[in-house]
């Protein structure tokens, strides 16, 4: 059986893509569930192995990748990233509507693949702006927060590529911006909500 279409939310660092999921996760708490990504980086203080990702080491990762059991990984800032197989099931066998938050690598990746997901791009006002967002949130190092830079400018590059989004959010204001996120998602919110009815 076809489930609801799943959800990529992808853009830089800092761009706000955390924040507008927690908002969505909590107001539909059965509708979305998340993708549980693996990842090498180190945990951030209040980060919860197996909610926030599967914090794994790079021999662990690169074994699963071997046995075939991601769906993508890629390389971001030193570290490595990926979406396993199980991380999607385990979402859709609640038959909620899965959410992916991954890089642009990623994104063109599960492109290849037949996944189906709508694909949403949340991007900063600015790079001064994100700057100071990914200053404020105080989680990286001045060297990680150069890298995320650096890869913010190639992400907001690539992501001009027409037809690589189904929708672009300029997250300026939060509130704003999760208003838009929920408007392109209204349809599959209320496809899901009826088939819980019968
Ligand atoms: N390709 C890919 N990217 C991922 C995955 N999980 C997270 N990312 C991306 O990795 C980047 C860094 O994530 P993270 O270290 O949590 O930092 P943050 O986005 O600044 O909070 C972000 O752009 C995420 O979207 C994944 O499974 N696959
Ligand atoms: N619209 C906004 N205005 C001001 N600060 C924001 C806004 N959206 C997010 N932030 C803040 O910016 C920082 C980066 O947001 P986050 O959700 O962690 O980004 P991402 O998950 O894309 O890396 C966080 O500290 C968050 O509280």
């Amino acid at each position: 059986m076809q489930g609801p279409r799943p959800v990529v939310l992808s853009g830089p660092s800092g761009a706000g893509k955390s924040t507008l999921l927690k908002k969505l996760l909590k107001d539909y708490e059965n509708i979305f569930g998340f993708s549980v990504s693996h990842t090498t980086r180190q945990p951030r203080p209040g980060e919860v192995n197996g909610k926030d990702y599967h914090f794994v080491t790079r021999e662990v990762m690169q074994k699963e990748i071997d046995a075939g059991e991601f769906i993508e990984h890629a390389e971001f800032s030193g570290n490595m990233y990926g979406t396993s197989k199980g991380a999607v099931q385990a979402v859709q066998a609640q038959n909620q509507i899965c959410v992916l938050d991954i890089d642009i690598q990623g994104v063109k990746n599960i492109k290849k693949t037949d996944l189906n997901p709508i694909y949403i791009s949340v991007q900063p006002p600015s790079l001064d702006i994100l700057e100071k967002r990914l200053r404020d949130r105080k989680t990286e190092t001045e060297e990680s927060l150069q890298k995320r830079l650096t890869a913010a400018r190639v992400d907001l590059e690539l992501s001009r590529e027409p037809g690589l989004f189904d929708l672009v959010i300029i997250n300026d204001d939060l509130e704003k911006a999760y208003s838009e996120l929920k408007e392109m998602l209204l349809e599959e919110i209320k496809k899901t909500q009826e088939s819980r009815k019968s």
